[in-house]
């Protein structure tokens, strides 16, 4: 894990440590969005109106967080628009950097070896966790934005416009019930199978597998009823879901000991996972490859051999039944 302090690198820390062995992430720190016209939006500062080749997205494909942004700027037509770097997917002790792995990419941007470079290109001073995604400004060289919750929400709305593409995922009526049910899974599952994982003490790991298989045999009911989270229209409350349930049984159930089931043995929530793994544009944003070889090689506390798993065997595709073909889908978006 790499945090910065006023701009110097600090790698020997652990963050449950301080904590009674309870993983408690932290707030991003580059809060600025990208807005139709530049003028501000709910924080930071204005300046960064939705343009053509302007903004470059930093990634891994292992990072649930990252993997939100990949998907939204699939769905919202947004590939030929922004740039993608990816990392390599091994987090060292200086975190993410850029290196050889089938599906990394070098730094386009700066030719950077580390991740954190760009956080210090953005403000020489910055304090806090150099985390993936990031939303960089070519044109002003700096970061507009890390917390992909944000990202999302810029890239759901800001650019429609250009790109013609007007699918909401976050409706101004339906905002209510996916707040709701995003504080809900990002408390339990998105981030419950990392307060699990990384636990160090036997009563936090507990509390936070109850809650998380409390949380999805809830959901796993509440989509026997329905199609989706908040009722028959898809939003980034599904997608949310999503990024975390398409790691579950390869990384999850494993290396983070969330076992009390896998995904496939939750009908409906693994028709879900499917049905919206075959969504246009989505599947090749999922790299099992990728997703396996940070987890079980990064964390060497956890698993210090550095072994990949070289299982499950997991078929996305497998026809899903939740409604409508995907050839109807297509015209959506
Ligand atoms: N709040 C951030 C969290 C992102 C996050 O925690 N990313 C992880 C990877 S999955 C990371 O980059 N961690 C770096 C580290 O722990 O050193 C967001 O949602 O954008």
């Amino acid at each position: 894990m790499s945090l910065l302090i006023e701009g110097k690198l600090h790698t020997d820390w652990f963050e449950s440590e301080s904590e009674g062995g309870e993983f408690v992430r932290k707030d991003s720190m580059f809060r600025h969005w990208i807005t139709p016209d530049g003028s501000p939006g709910p924080t930071g500062e204005g300046g960064f109106p939705a343009e053509a080749g302007r903004y470059h997205l930093y990634v891994s494909y292992a990072c649930p967080w990252a993997h939100r942004t990949l998907i939204f700027r699939a769905i919202k037509g947004l590939r030929d628009l922004i740039s993608v770097d990816v990392v390599h997917p091994h987090m060292q002790a200086e975190g993410w950097h850029f290196g050889e792995f089938p599906g990394a990419t070098p730094d386009s941007q700066m030719g950077a070896h580390h991740l954190h470079q760009l956080y210090t290109r953005a403000d020489p001073k910055v304090s806090g966790i150099v985390t993936v995604p990031v939303l960089w400004d070519k044109q002003r060289q700096t970061i507009v934005n890390n917390e992909s919750s944000e990202i999302i929400r810029m890239f759901n709305s800001a650019f429609d416009d250009l790109t013609g593409n007007r699918h909401d995922y976050y409706p101004a009526d339906l905002q209510g019930a996916i707040d709701e049910i995003n504080a809900t899974v990002y408390d339990n599952v998105n981030n419950g199978v990392y307060r699990a994982g990384f636990a160090t003490t036997q009563d936090a790991y507990e509390s936070a597998f109850d809650r998380l298989f409390e949380v999805l045999d809830e959901l796993e009911e509440r989509l026997s009823g329905q199609r989706y989270l908040v009722g028959n229209r898809i939003t980034e409350a599904d997608w949310r879901l999503f990024t975390t349930l398409a790691r579950f049984d390869a990384v999850y159930h494993g290396h983070f000991k969330c076992n009390r089931n896998r995904l496939v043995d939750f009908p409906n929530l693994w028709a879900f996972t499917r049905e919206l793994y075959q969504w246009p544009g989505v599947a090749e944003t999922v790299r099992l490859d990728h997703i396996k070889h940070h987890y079980y090689v990064s964390h060497d506390w956890i698993n210090p051999t550095g072994i990949v798993p070289r299982g499950p065997k997991i078929d996305f595709d497998q026809p899903h039944h939740r409604g409508v073909h995907r050839d109807e889908r297509e015209v959506l978006l």
